[in-house]
């Protein structure tokens, strides 16, 4: 997965590549082509998303859509010298070609929270902009795999699954709740708390991703650090309010959008990676799942060549991660019957 350390090294190494292959005139190691378009490109995630996705040196072809504002983005991100060529698409009727061909599909588009908001008040409008990205990806790019960001991703990714059932295009496989940043979260305030290096530590964050749905396994955490249980249930506190900890602080002016990136960008790389036949990348995302009886759930899945290969469970919990999880139960279940209802009027 591509570290914060590795990006300083990352433009030196593409650079290198590209001029010893212009030199040979061949490629000394084969790297799939692979295009990956982002819907919602304009926005204060997919700007630097697009950033990021422009150093990924797995990707040839970056495809950059919003209903306004991506050639200028696009303009600027492509005068970066990286293996990719970048296209920028603005409006409903070049969306189709924005998606042809495209491998992955990231779906950062719809409006952010302001302070005092859940993430389901977005619901009127953000599940209208998943309802119809996802009906042109059905028809442009049915065999992509599709990352959604949009929140409530509760919902939206329900939605999203309704819609390509519609169309005879859902392969369960291909579709993503982009949680990622619910595990960034766990690792950085646990490695604070711990007092172990941020690199080393991994924590599982399982459930959905809104308020008591983000379920983060700190008995599974590594480095084992043995914390009180107080400092544990405040660990949890904060990565189920990290979101929110990020609009109070913006104060009106939007929801996290560099680490959102930041952890957008690590995950389309595992699909990538995955899809490129690297063997054991895995990743937490929320799919269709039947580690619970709920349809969708957010826990690690291996990634490859097909998309999701393998849904892990949740392993051993503690006594208060098994409350956790049933309390999360109704929540998480009503937020996806809302996005399958919606999906069906
Ligand atoms: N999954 C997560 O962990 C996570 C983290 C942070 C933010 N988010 C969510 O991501 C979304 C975007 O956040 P942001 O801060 O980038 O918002 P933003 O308002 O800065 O950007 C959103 C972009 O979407 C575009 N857009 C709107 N309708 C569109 C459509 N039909 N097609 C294409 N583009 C369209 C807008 O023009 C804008 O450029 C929000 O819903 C936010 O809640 C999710
Ligand atoms: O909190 C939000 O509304 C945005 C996002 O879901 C996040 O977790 O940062």
């Amino acid at each position: 997965m591509m570290k914060p350390s590795m990006l300083r090294s990352l433009h030196s190494a593409v650079s290198r590549r590209s001029s010893h292959v212009a030199r040979r005139g061949y490629a000394t190691e084969p790297v799939p082509e692979r295009k990956v378009a982002i819907l919602g490109a304009a926005g204060g995630i997919g700007q630097p998303l697009s950033l990021l996705l422009k150093l990924n040196p797995l990707v040839s072809s970056l495809s950059l859509y919003d209903i306004g504002g991506t050639p200028g983005v696009a303009a600027d991100v492509s005068h970066i010298n990286t293996r990719s060529e970048v296209v920028g698409y603005q409006g409903e009727e070049q969306l189709g070609k924005a998606l042809e061909g495209a491998d992955v599909v990231i779906i950062p588009a719809g409006v952010p929270r302001k302070p005092g908001m859940t993430r389901d008040d977005l619901f009127n409008i953000n599940a209208g902009i998943v309802k119809s990205l996802a009906a042109a990806i059905a028809k442009y790019a049915p065999h992509a795999l599709v990352n959604i960001i949009s929140n409530p991703v509760n919902s939206t990714v329900p939605i999203a699954a309704e819609v390509f059932k519609k169309a005879g295009t859902y392969d369960e496989k291909r579709l993503f709740g982009v949680t990622t940043l619910d595990v960034v979260r766990a690792k950085t305030f646990y490695a604070g708390k711990a007092k172990v290096p941020v690199a080393e530590v991994n924590v599982p964050v399982v459930g959905g991703h809104a308020g008591i749905t983000i379920l983060p396994l700190f008995s599974q955490a590594t480095p084992q650090a043995n914390l009180d249980d107080d400092v544990i249930q405040a660990l949890t506190k904060r990565t189920q309010d990290g979101g929110t900890e990020v609009v109070e602080a913006k104060a009106g002016k939007g929801s996290a959008t560099l680490s959102m990136a930041y952890a957008g960008a690590y995950f389309a790389d595992a699909c990538l990676k995955g899809l490129n036949g690297v063997p054991d990348v895995v990743e937490p995302s929320f799919v269709q799942s039947n580690v619970t009886e709920l349809p969708f759930f957010a826990s690690k899945v291996r990634l490859g060549k097909n998309g999701v290969e393998e849904v892990f469970g949740l392993g051993a919990l503690s006594d208060y991660e098994k409350q956790g999880l049933e309390n999360l139960k109704a929540e998480l279940e009503s937020s996806i019957e809302k996005g399958i209802k919606f999906a069906n009027q």
